[in-house]
């Protein structure tokens, strides 16, 4: 905003280098400490499959964004322990370790694995797997954390930012402010990154800018105001005019101006700061085709936006435009209505239509609540800059993903628990998503990989996984299969979006969902009709529903009243 227009790289093609910080190492140290318990127990040629998935939506809402999956296929194909690895495991795992172990790590890749995910930027659900990992169990164990870390944070945030998108509406811009907030560089990095996936316009993160090719934009601090204290402390005050090049002093245009205004809006030109005035004259000097002020250091009304007017007039003579004013504290709701006004009084006085569409930015601790309440009292503004609240996802700071095996050597296998939300969905499956008669999603059927996929047309019989009578049909007008295979064979094997695609997937994807599971408060949960217990929102087909009780009712020892 800066200078009126949004910065990009020139290659909008170039995929960003992974982080470097994402290696095998960053990792818990259980996983290699069972790597090696299950190398020496002989089980290196034993296969696996892991799912990927959370049980809960964050933000007491009824849907997730499922971001991360690029990332986890750069980490897998860099994956390697470097020799450094290796000799940092040497000295931290126990002595007792056998040398050829860590020979065995040293060659490990992950050729061998399949990976199968839903698209990046696609609504997901509780306990529909993200992503199935199958392949030698050792490697696919050790894939665990790091694959966590790679997808938890990214599809909290692409989350959070779509729901700031939803509250804020098609219109407004929004613009991620957050990297001095945010938890640390790489927290602020995959912030920026995921938040524009998510639907924000673009960041003040230079660095994310560079990397990702995320649009940049900003305008500029309190201390750009407080640096001047007066207008005699201007070392530069002419600016060419934009057609002629004839030199005009902004000084002399500006304090017209002020005085020329001041009646206008009926405010004395006295109890405008000079200093303010000051550092806007030497700003537009320098950006003239992006002159954007942060109007309220001093006083919004009474010094903000008379002087911003007032420059705003002198570079209009000159033939430039400025682009607009931000707002960083105060009732943003009025003070946007008033700045409006005003600018709509100024352009209708000197007939100068595109003076009254100046944009109006504001910031200060916004969140998705100050959205829709800054709605419903009525604003003009047409810009959020958004900071804290975004970037450290106040509202629920983590998404429970998680990665639990499967199915073993092709037997699946099943966690069973007290808590039915943490019983584990055995063997390696497939989903579906059934959408309904007026088109929107209705439905995300979980069923075993070896059953044939529903047809449109044909009822489904939707079954609860756990309670017998909670069942219904479901006749889908149209089946979307919800997994692909991303990796195989060492390699990628699928069609990677760029981020401007998994977007765009995010708009449509969340297009497809009834407003109702999309709404702030108490939306209403993704499934059929029928009341499922919180936290088990998962539908499963009527085979995969025999084939979890036939291995609960196996796995689980009969108890003996005494
Ligand atoms: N009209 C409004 N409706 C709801 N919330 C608002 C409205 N205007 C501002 N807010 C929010 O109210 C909070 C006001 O913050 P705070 O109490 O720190 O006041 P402030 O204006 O920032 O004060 P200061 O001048 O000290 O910076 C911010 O979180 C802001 O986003
Ligand atoms: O409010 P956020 O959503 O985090 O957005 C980023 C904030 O960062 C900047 O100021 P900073 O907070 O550093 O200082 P100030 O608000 O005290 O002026 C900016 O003016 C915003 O207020
Ligand atoms: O460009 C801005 O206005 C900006 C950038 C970061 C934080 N607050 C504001
Ligand atoms: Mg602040």
């Amino acid at each position: 905003m800066a200078d009126g227009r949004t910065f990009r790289t020139e290659d909008r093609r170039k995929r960003a280098r992974q982080n470097g910080v994402v290696q095998p190492l960053l990792t818990d140290l259980y996983q290699i400490t069972m790597a090696y318990a299950y190398w020496k127990s002989g089980k290196i040629n034993d296969t696996a499959v892991f799912d990927l998935y959370f049980r809960k939506n964050p933000f007491q809402g009824e849907f997730t964004i499922f971001a991360g999956l690029e990332e986890c296929l750069k980490f897998f194909e860099n994956f390697h322990y470097s020799d450094s690895d290796i000799e940092y495991l040497k000295q931290t795992l126990p002595q007792t370790i056998e040398p050829e172990f860590f020979v065995f790590l040293r060659q490990l890749t992950v050729e061998d694995v399949i990976l199968s995910a839903i698209d990046e930027g696609s609504v997901a659900f509780p306990r529909i797997p993200l992503m199935r990992v199958e392949g030698p169990l050792i490697i696919v164990q050790l894939l665990e954390t790091t694959m966590l870390t790679l997808v938890n944070y990214a599809s909290l945030m692409a989350t959070n930012a779509a729901r700031y998108r939803l509250a804020a509406g098609k219109h407004i811009s929004l613009l991620e402010f957050g990297l001095r907030r945010a938890q640390g560089p790489d927290g602020g990095l995959s912030a920026s990154k995921y938040s524009y996936v998510g639907g924000f316009d673009g960041t003040s993160n230079v660095l994310a800018g560079k990397l990702y090719n995320i649009p940049v934009n900003g305008t500029h601090a309190h201390a750009y105001v407080t640096s001047f204290s007066d207008l005699s402390e201007l070392k530069t005050k002419v600016l060419a005019h934009r057609s002629t090049g004839v030199l005009h002093d902004m000084l002399d245009l500006c304090t017209q101006w002020r005085e020329k205004l001041a009646p206008l809006l009926s405010l004395p030109a006295s109890e405008a700061s000079d200093g303010e005035l000051a550092a806007w004259i030497s700003f537009a000097i320098a950006f003239p085709t992006g002159f954007m002020a942060l109007v309220d250091t001093y006083d919004v009304r009474r010094s903000g936006l008379l002087n911003f007017c007032a420059v705003a007039m002198a570079l209009n003579d000159l033939d430039y435009r400025a682009l607009g004013i931000r707002i960083d504290s105060g009732d943003l709701a009025y003070l946007s209505k008033l700045a409006r006004s005003t600018f709509e009084k100024v352009a209708h006085q000197y007939n100068i239509p595109w003076f009254a569409k100046l944009k109006i930015v504001a910031s200060n601790d916004i969140n998705e609540d100050t959205i829709l309440s800054l709605n419903e009292q009525g604003h003009k503004i047409d810009c959020f800059g958004i900071g804290t609240h975004l970037v450290t996802c106040q509202r629920q700071p983590a998404l429970g993903g998680v990665y639990k095996m499967v199915e073993i050597n092709g037997t699946p296998r099943i966690k069973l628990s007290q808590d039915v939300m943490k019983v584990t969905m055995p063997g390696k499956k497939t989903a579906y998503r059934l959408y309904g008669a007026d088109g929107h999603a209705l439905i995300d059927l979980l069923m075993r990989s070896v059953e044939p996929a529903p047809q449109v047309g044909q009822k489904v019989l939707c079954r609860h996984p756990f309670q017998e009578s909670k069942r219904a049909y479901v006749i889908p007008t149209h089946v979307e299969p919800l997994y692909k295979v991303y990796w195989q064979n060492g390699k990628v094997c699928c069609h990677l979006p760029g981020l401007e695609e998994i977007r765009e997937k995010v708009r449509t994807s969340l297009d497809s969902l009834r407003n109702d599971h999309k709404r702030n408060l108490n939306p209403t949960p993704y499934k059929f009709e029928c009341d499922y217990s919180p936290g088990c929102q998962v539908s499963v087909s009527d085979n995969l529903y025999h084939f979890i009780h036939e291995l609960w009712l196996q796995n689980a020892p009969i108890g003996e009243l005494s």
